[in-house]
């Protein structure tokens, strides 16, 4: 016997994406999958794709999980609390949502409101120093998928001094699996075929998190909502802090904060990322250029909302908490 491992919110997207890497994954047992409104429905009655994964959806109920030794949970925002409160010590929890990633409870108000539940250490094993915290920890708050993919960009030119950690602007543009399955009016079929929509403009909940994580000052984001199933792609560009900046410099500082992270691809010179060559892994790719007019320093970055934006970020967590290997059951690479 493995991990006896519960999945919460199984019946969610980012849920379903955690029982296919589970069904692959060789040291974690999936012995529970639950759900809320579809609770008794079977698995592969609710994902179609998880066709053969023999599992009926259980009820959530605090009891079993705390049978368990590991509990992803991925559930709306505002209800992680409630259970991770009732699970024993004995129980790693690696939560998707959002309740536990801030520090700050003024920063969780702002963009979330209502009560802080906390904070747990954040789930990005790629920023220094932290897939040590991540390791010892029994708690992890996994990252927002439009958070990754920007950090993964920017932390490292802040840190270096590259940019001016005051005038960072982002544009990124997600999948229609990013805003979860519940129907929301924005998300109807025919509205997001063949269409690319701005939504929460200058008020991103990721902004909080992006800035705890990198130490940028103030952030610019646009989201988009793209006519895909999922993906993100994110552009993030700075003022120089130094005017002789060039590219090579960049990637080189890139590369290097990189360089043992086998999820982080910093692609070779005139490659771009793309979102396809991400699809279904829990890799990100990395660019980057300084317009030949502005002078400002782009990074772009893609990544699998689903993977290295939500259930492959959490299982990577996951397997460092356990003293597993990182990349134990995780895709390096993307379906195409
Ligand atoms: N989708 C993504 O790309 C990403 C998602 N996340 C985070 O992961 C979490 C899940 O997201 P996602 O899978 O997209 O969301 P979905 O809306 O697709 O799924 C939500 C899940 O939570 C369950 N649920 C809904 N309401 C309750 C409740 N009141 N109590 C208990 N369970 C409930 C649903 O059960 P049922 O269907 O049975 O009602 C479903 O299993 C969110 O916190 C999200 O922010 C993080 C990064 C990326
Ligand atoms: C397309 C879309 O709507 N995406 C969601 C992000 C979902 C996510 O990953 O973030 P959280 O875990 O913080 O919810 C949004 O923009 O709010």
């Amino acid at each position: 016997m493995g991990i006896r491992t519960a999945v919460v919110g199984a019946s969610g997207y980012a849920g379903g994406e955690l029982l296919r890497l589970l069904a692959g994954h060789p040291d974690l047992d999936l012995v529970l999958a639950t759900a809320h409104s579809q609770a008794g429905r079977p698995v592969a009655g609710v994902h179609p794709h998880l066709a053969g994964l023999d599992l009926v959806l259980g009820a959530t109920d605090p009891a079993a999980l705390a049978e368990t030794d590991l509990v992803f949970l991925a559930l709306p925002h505002g209800e992680s609390a409630a259970i991770a409160a009732q699970l024993p010590d004995t129980v790693k929890i690696v939560d998707l949502g959002a309740d536990f990633r801030l520090i700050d409870p003024a920063q969780w108000g702002r963009y979330y409101g209502g009560e802080h539940a906390g904070t747990w250490t954040y789930g990005l094993p790629e920023l220094p120093g932290q897939r040590l915290r991540v390791a010892a920890s029994d708690r992890v708050a996994a990252t927002g998928c439009y958070a990754v993919a920007t950090i993964l960009a920017l932390a490292p030119l802040v840190a270096a001094g590259l940019i001016e950690a005051e005038d960072v602007v982002v544009v990124a543009a997600s999948g229609t699996s990013g805003a979860g399955k519940a129907p929301k009016a924005h998300l109807l079929g025919a509205e997001v075929m063949g269409d690319l929509t701005p939504y929460k403009v200058g008020a991103h909940q990721h902004v909080a998190e992006i800035k705890q994580a990198t130490g940028a000052a103030s952030i610019s984001f646009t989201p988009v909502l793209a006519p895909m199933p999922r993906g993100i792609l994110a552009t993030v560009t700075g003022r120089p802090a130094n005017a002789d900046i060039t590219a090579n410099v960049v990637r080189a500082v890139l590369a290097d904060a990189y360089a043992d992270s086998p999820f982080v691809h910093v692609l070779a010179e005139g490659q771009w990322p793309h979102t396809a060559a991400t699809f279904g892994s829990n890799s990100a790719h990395l660019q980057t250029a300084v317009d030949i007019d502005s002078g400002r320093v782009i990074v772009v970055s893609a990544i699998d909302n689903l993977g290295k934006g939500a259930a492959g970020q959490a299982v990577q967590c996951a397997n460092l908490m356990l003293g597993l290997p990182e990349t134990t059951g995780l895709p390096v690479h993307g379906v195409r």
